[in-house]
């Protein structure tokens, strides 16, 4: 069994509890009754212009890594992400290897005016359902972990209740299956699902399969200012960074950082393809 699929063992386990206490009717009422979802691809197609995007997560724990940090206060700590220039706030809800909760969720939506991410393992129909009732503005669809169908079906699901999703890729063959399912929003994620191992690498070879028009995001792996210039310089238009942002104890000042390395690889390649 790799380490995605006992992932999404627990978070069906997980899921079929909440459904019992709260069924599909009532989350779906919930949803349809939240303030309208704010605009992510807006936000991130900043960076198909000179301005790199950043995507900063609240991240309390991993599969690969253990505890990262102990986040008293995942609301201030978005606030500080949203203050450093962070163009929208990911938060891992997946609890048993990640730490992540609803709660965090609430409290970051509470704090931020920026588009939210529910990051977790979308396996059924009910999560994206949840987390626009939570305020969600973007899932995550992991194309590893979807057939075809199911791709199709929870992106028409997102778009239709406004949010947009980050459809997450690993090898080229998904990034087919992602462009052959309209995803208007491609992640690259440079963590190896079976190994943990992080191959930045794996951006450079993948990136240029994106369609043109769709928002292109460098996932994982983000140690420093050159790893995001590497990424930019390689085509990506946001970064998504976890680890390095919640270890840092001045996350605002590393985002703008990243931002200001991300905007200077964009313009040398600019000037390279001129
Ligand atoms: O982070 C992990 O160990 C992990 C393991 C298995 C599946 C997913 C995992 N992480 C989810 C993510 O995609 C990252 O949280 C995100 O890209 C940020 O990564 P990083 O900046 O390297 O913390």
């Amino acid at each position: 069994m790799t380490v995605l699929d006992d992932i999404i063992v627990g978070v069906r386990e997980d899921l079929a509890e909440r459904r019992r206490s709260l069924p599909l009717e009532d989350v779906r009422a919930a949803a349809l009754a939240a303030p309208a979802p704010l605009d992510a691809f807006e936000a991130l197609g900043a960076g198909r212009g000179d301005a790199l995007a950043v995507i900063a997560e609240v991240k309390r724990s991993s599969p690969s890594k253990g505890a990262l940090a102990d986040i008293a206060d995942p609301a201030a700590l978005a606030a500080s992400y949203e203050q450093g220039g962070a163009a929208v706030i990911s938060v891992l809800t997946e609890q048993r290897r990640f730490g992540g909760s609803l709660a965090d969720l609430d409290a970051v939506r509470a704090a931020v005016g920026l588009p939210v991410l529910r990051k977790d393992f979308t396996v059924d129909e009910y999560q994206i359902w949840e987390a626009r009732a939570h305020g969600a503005d973007v899932v995550l669809l992991i194309v590893a972990a979807l057939s075809d169908e199911e791709l199709t079906s929870f992106l028409a699901l997102t778009h239709r209740l406004g949010m947009n999703a980050i459809v997450e890729t690993h090898t080229a063959e998904e990034v087919r299956r992602a462009a052959a399912a309209e995803a208007r929003i491609i992640g690259v994620n440079v963590r190896n699902l079976k190994t943990l191992d992080i191959d930045r690498g794996v951006f450079a070879e993948l990136a240029h399969l994106v369609p043109a028009g769709a928002v292109v995001i460098a996932e994982s792996g983000v140690r420093d200012a050159a790893d995001v210039a590497d990424y930019a310089g390689h085509g990506a238009h946001a970064v998504l960074v976890g680890e390095a942002l919640v270890r840092h104890n001045d996350p605002a000042a590393t985002i703008d950082a990243f931002k200001e390395s991300g905007r200077t690889a964009l313009q040398d390649r600019a000037a390279a393809h001129t």
